[in-house]
């Protein structure tokens, strides 16, 4: 079993994206600039911002954070995202999700100028992606093509099942995994909670991508010899044992499952620290991106 190394392939990427911003600086050119908006105090999602922010500060870019509070009205937040939208400094932003019950989060989504909608959660960059047309692909998504490429991963023709329907990660990595690119090329299979007999056909998967939001969900027979085995979710578990009082549990039973598998994503350390990475990549292509809508 080998570790897809999600934390040092970050690190890697981010060097290079640093370069190209000393390289932008050098020749007088605008320095990427992404925000945030972070509504509420979720312990998790303020883990998630701040890991944005910093990786903003480690590349070069500027970065704004938005904080509101969690009461804060529907219209005052579509004011803030209209501000940015009109903010030319902004290159990019992003609304850190869940938000709270009272608003609308496809409202929200919808108020966001596709051409700074880095997070790619937009229906124009939805469309876009669909057709294979240049846009910004949601982060997660990206951030696991990216790692199945820095690692030579083989998928074309692989059988890659998805794990998970979701808009933001299940839908378009099936879309991506499909794709005639490297990587990718791959016979995709998504499956979700009406699934019939699940288990058989993630055992068919040579390459299994779980996003489902259940802790340590798949076992050891869910998982084929030699699989590759990529694992997006994070969930925290209580846990008396740790200072913090809880622990972070993937969708996937890591110490179950790693010796069947060629490669696995750690949690953390795997997905998490790639989705920042194209974050920032997204920012970066932004003002070259917005050319082309
Ligand atoms: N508008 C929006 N865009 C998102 O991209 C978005 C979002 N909302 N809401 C929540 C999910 C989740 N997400 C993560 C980002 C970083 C880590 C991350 O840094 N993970 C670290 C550990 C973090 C920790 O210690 O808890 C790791 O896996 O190593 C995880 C998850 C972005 N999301
Ligand atoms: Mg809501």
């Amino acid at each position: 079993m080998q570790l897809l190394n999600g934390k040092q392939t970050a690190e890697t990427l981010k060097a290079q994206i640093a370069e190209q911003v000393d390289e932008l600086r050098a020749r007088g050119g605008k320095i990427p600039h992404l925000a945030a908006v972070l509504v509420g105090s979720d312990g998790a999602s303020e883990t998630y911002v701040n890991n944005k922010v910093l990786a903003c500060e480690r590349v070069g870019f500027k970065s704004t954070l938005i904080r509101l509070d969690s009461d804060v009205s529907e219209d005052a937040l579509l004011a803030e995202i209209n501000k940015l939208n009109q903010n030319a400094d902004i290159d990019g932003f992003i609304v850190q999700l869940p938000l709270p019950e009272h608003i609308n989060e496809t409202r929200v989504t919808l108020a966001i100028d596709p051409a700074k909608d880095v997070d790619g959660f937009c229906p124009a960059n939805v469309g876009r992606l669909c057709l294979g047309l240049p846009t910004f692909v949601s982060a997660t998504p990206n951030g696991i093509m990216e790692l199945l490429r820095h690692h030579n991963i083989e998928t074309e023709g692989k059988h890659c099942v998805v794990i998970g329907r979701s808009n933001i990660v299940g839908t378009p990595m099936s879309l991506l995994m499909s794709r005639n690119t490297n990587p990718g090329n791959s016979t995709v299979t998504l499956v979700h909670s009406r699934t019939k007999d699940m288990a058989a056909i993630c055992r068919s998967a040579d390459i299994l991508i779980v996003a489902i939001g259940k802790a340590e969900f798949v076992g050891a027979d869910m998982v084929k010899d030699g699989a590759v085995v990529i694992d997006v979710g994070i969930t925290r578990l209580p846990d008396a044992n740790t200072k913090s009082g809880y622990r972070l549990a993937g969708d996937v039973d890591f110490a179950a499952v790693k010796d069947k598998c060629s490669w696995i994503t750690p949690v953390p350390g795997g997905v998490g620290p790639m989705t920042i990475v194209s974050l920032l990549q997204n920012t970066l292509k932004a003002q070259t991106l917005r050319q082309q809508f």
